[in-house]
């Protein structure tokens, strides 16, 4: 624990899309600075707590706060800057180059183009990818590239949280880890309060130092590593 204040906090969230109960009566502070996986089993609701978190939906009871504050959710686009969101498929426009698909959001915000330049160069040097993919399009990319791709976008306007939805998923071994490697000196070298979901516990343990067990619409189990090596049978034998 870094002691500094939670950005963010679910305070008695509950959650459908007008069938069963999906989280019920969930609360949870998230740690500042840190990277927090969720775990659960495919359709317990991780998802959709990242989406509750960002303001794509909303609680049908109980508070969602970031930065200390209730979500005005007239207002959600505000949290567009503060609020990086990354998806397991790089999800990047087909039809711009990889250049302006990073940079959108400040382009969004207008920036000028010395700018937006910049940034992207500075970005794309910390994923370790040569300065000339500005100017290609993301299918002349690599699944693993776009990921990193995907992952400088949601840096762009450096933002203070970071939301994951299983970006490292669909990715081969050896790429995976070469990403972990990416993200964890980003980290080191500005610590964000991040969410990482992910059902893979090896994953979890690898770039985690908070554990989130979401399960049957509850937190079953929330701690430090120690908790998730206790948690490993039973996580396992329940996915
Ligand atoms: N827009 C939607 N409308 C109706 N039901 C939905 C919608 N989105 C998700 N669901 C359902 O809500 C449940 C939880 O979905 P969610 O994607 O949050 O789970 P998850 O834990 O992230 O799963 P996975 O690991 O498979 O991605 C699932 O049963 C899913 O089918």
């Amino acid at each position: 624990m870094t002691g500094a204040p939670s950005p963010i906090q679910l305070q008695n969230v509950s959650f459908d899309y007008d069938t069963a109960p999906l989280l019920r009566d969930v609360s949870h502070t998230f740690a500042a600075h840190m990277v927090t996986a969720v775990l659960g089993r495919s359709g317990s609701g991780k998802s959709t707590m990242l989406e509750l978190i960002n303001g794509m939906l909303r609680p049908k009871a109980g508070t969602v706060a970031v930065f200390g504050k209730s979500l005005d959710y007239s207002q959600v686009y505000v949290l567009r800057s503060q609020i990086g969101y990354v998806v397991q498929s790089a999800a990047l426009f087909p039809h711009m180059t990889v250049g302006r698909n990073m940079s959108l959001s400040g382009v969004v915000q207008g920036q000028s183009q010395d700018v937006l330049s910049a940034r992207v160069r500075t970005l794309l040097a910390m994923a370790q990818l040569p300065e000339a993919y500005a100017d290609k399009y993301p299918h002349e990319l690599s699944g693993g590239e776009q990921q990193r791709v995907s992952l400088c976008r949601a840096m762009f306007l450096n933002p203070p949280i970071l939301l994951m939805d299983e970006p490292f998923s669909a990715l081969d071994y050896g790429t995976k880890l070469a990403i972990y490697a990416h993200f964890q000196a980003w980290q080191a070298a500005e610590p964000r309060t991040v969410i990482l979901v992910t059902h893979d516990w090896e994953e979890a343990k690898h770039l985690a130092d908070a554990f989130v067990w979401v399960d049957d619409g509850r937190i079953r189990s929330h701690g430090n590593k120690e908790e998730l090596d206790r948690w490993k049978e039973e996580y396992l034998a329940h996915l």
